[in-house]
C-alpha cells in the first residue's frame, strides 16, 4: 500500500487526506497544532475546518513532522503559500530519499515571484521529475461531502504524475494527467485574484453580466501572463483554468470571492482580514502576480486594480468605473 504524508490540516489538507485514504492510500496527516491531531485521533474529526467530515481509518494524525514523514513515498504540502519555504526547510531532514513532493497551494511567493513547485524544488534541492502539482475546481467543503469533482495532476515526469494520480483517485475525485506545471500554477494563483474582483462586484450588487464579463476578461489576462511565462494556452481551458475560475467566482464557499464580496459591501481590507480565520491566497499573491506581469510586459488590468484596492486604499467603486473606461481594444 502506498504511504503518503499530508503536511497541513487546514481545510484542503484535511479534505485531501480523506481523498487519498478513500483512494486506498495510507495517510499520515501532519497538524501544526497538537490539539488538532489529538481531536482527530479521538473523534476522527477536524472540527475547526471541516466539522462534518469523518476521516477514514486510513488517516492517522500527528503533530510530529518526523513521524508523519517516516516512510512517506508521497509528500503533499497543503499550507499557505507564503509559509512553504520556512516550513519545508524544517521538514527536510525527515524526507525519505526519492519521495515525490506534491503542491496543493495556489499562490506565488512574495519577493521572489516563484511558483510553489519552484519554491519546493529550490528548498528541497530536488529535480523537477520529483515535483507534482494538483489543481482544479476543488472547494474543500464540497469534496469533504464527497461530491464528485475532477482535478489535474501535473508533473514533467509521466511516472510521477501517474503515481500521484493513482494515489488520489477516489470514487468522487477524478484526477486527469498534465505536464504543463507552469500553466497550472499560474492559473491556480491568478484565479484567486480574479475571484476577489468578481466578489467585489457581486458585493456592490452587480449581477451575472458583470460577473461573467470579469471572469472572461480575467481568463484572458491569465492566459496572456501564463503564455508569456512559458505555459500552453490550452491549459487555461481545462480544470485548473476555466474550471477553477468558475468554481471560485460563483461559489459563496470561496474565501477569495467572499473576501472581495465584503470589500464590495464597503468594509475595509483590515476589517475583513481581521475576521477571516482561513487563508485568502489572492491577498498576498496579487502583488507577486503583478510583478511577474510587469517583468513579462503583460497587461494585467484586473490584477493591477485589485492591488490598488488592497494596498493603495483605492475605492472598489472607482475601480469598476476604471475598467469600463479603458481604451477600446480587440477582444483577442
Ligand atoms: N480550501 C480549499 O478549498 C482549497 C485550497 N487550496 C489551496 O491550498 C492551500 C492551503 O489552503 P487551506 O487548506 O484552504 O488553508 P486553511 O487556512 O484552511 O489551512 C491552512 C493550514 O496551514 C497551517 N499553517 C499555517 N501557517 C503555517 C506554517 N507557518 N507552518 C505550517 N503550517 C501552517 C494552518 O495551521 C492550517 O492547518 C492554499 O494555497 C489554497 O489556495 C487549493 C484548493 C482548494
Ligand atoms: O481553490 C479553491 C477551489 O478550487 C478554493 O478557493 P478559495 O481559496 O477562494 O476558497
Amino acid at each position: 500500500m502506498t504511504k503518503a504524508a499530508v503536511m497541513g490540516s487546514g481545510s484542503w489538507g484535511t479534505a485531501f487526506a480523506a481523498i487519498m485514504a478513500d483512494a486506498g492510500t495510507q495517510v499520515s496527516l501532519w497538524c501544526r497544532r497538537f490539539e488538532v491531531a489529538e481531536e482527530i485521533a479521538a473523534t476522527r474529526r477536524n472540527s475547526a475546518y471541516l466539522p462534518d467530515l469523518v476521516l477514514p481509518d486510513l488517516v492517522d494524525a500527528t503533530n510530529d513532522a518526523q513521524e508523519a514523514l517516516a516512510g512517506a513515498e508521497i509528500v503533499v504540502v497543503a499550507i499557505p503559500a507564503q509559509e512553504v519555504r520556512t516550513a519545508l526547510a524544517a521538514w527536510l531532514p525527515f524526507l525519505e530519499e526519492g519521495a515525490l513532493l506534491v503542491s496543493l497551494m495556489k499562490g506565488i511567493e512574495q519577493d521572489t515571484g516563484l511558483r510553489m513547485s519552484q519554491v519546493i524544488g529550490q528548498v528541497a534541492g530536488v529535480e523537477d521529475a520529483r515535483l507534482v502539482v494538483i489543481s482544479g475546481p476543488n472547494l474543500a467543503k464540497e469534496i469533504a461531502a464527497r461530491q464528485p469533482a475532477a482535478a489535474v495532476v501535473a508533473s514533467t515526469s509521466p511516472r510521477a504524475r501517474a503515481r500521484v494520480a493513482e494515489a488520489c483517485a477516489a470514487p468522487y475525485f477524478r484526477p486527469y494527467l498534465g505536464a504543463d506545471v507552469i500553466g497550472i500554477e499560474i492559473a491556480g494563483a491568478t484565479k484567486n485574484v480574479i475571484g476577489i474582483a468578481v466578489g467585489m462586484a457581486a458585493g456592490m450588487g452587480m449581477g451575472e453580466n458583470t460577473v461573467a464579463s470579469l471572469l472572461t476578461r480575467g481568463l484572458a489576462e491569465t492566459v496572456r501572463l501564463g503564455v508569456a511565462l512559458g505555459a500552453d494556452s490550452q491549459t487555461f481551458l481545462g480544470l485548473a483554468g476555466v474550471g477553477d475560475l468558475v468554481a471560485t467566482c460563483t461559489s459563496p464557499l470561496s474565501r477569495n470571492r467572499s473576501f472581495g464580496f465584503e470589500l464590495g459591501r464597503g468594509r475595509s481590507v483590515q476589517d475583513v482580514l481581521a475576521t477571516s480565520h482561513s487563508t485568502v491566497e489572492g491577498v498576498k499573491s496579487c502583488r507577486s502576480i503583478l510583478q511577474l506581469a510587469r517583468e513579462a510586459d503583460v497587461d494585467a488590468p484586473i490584477v493591477e486594480n485589485i492591488v490598488s484596492v488592497l494596498y493603495e486604499d483605492r475605492d472598489p467603486r472607482e475601480v469598476l468605473g476604471a475598467f469600463m473606461s479603458r481604451t477600446r481594444k480587440h477582444e483577442i
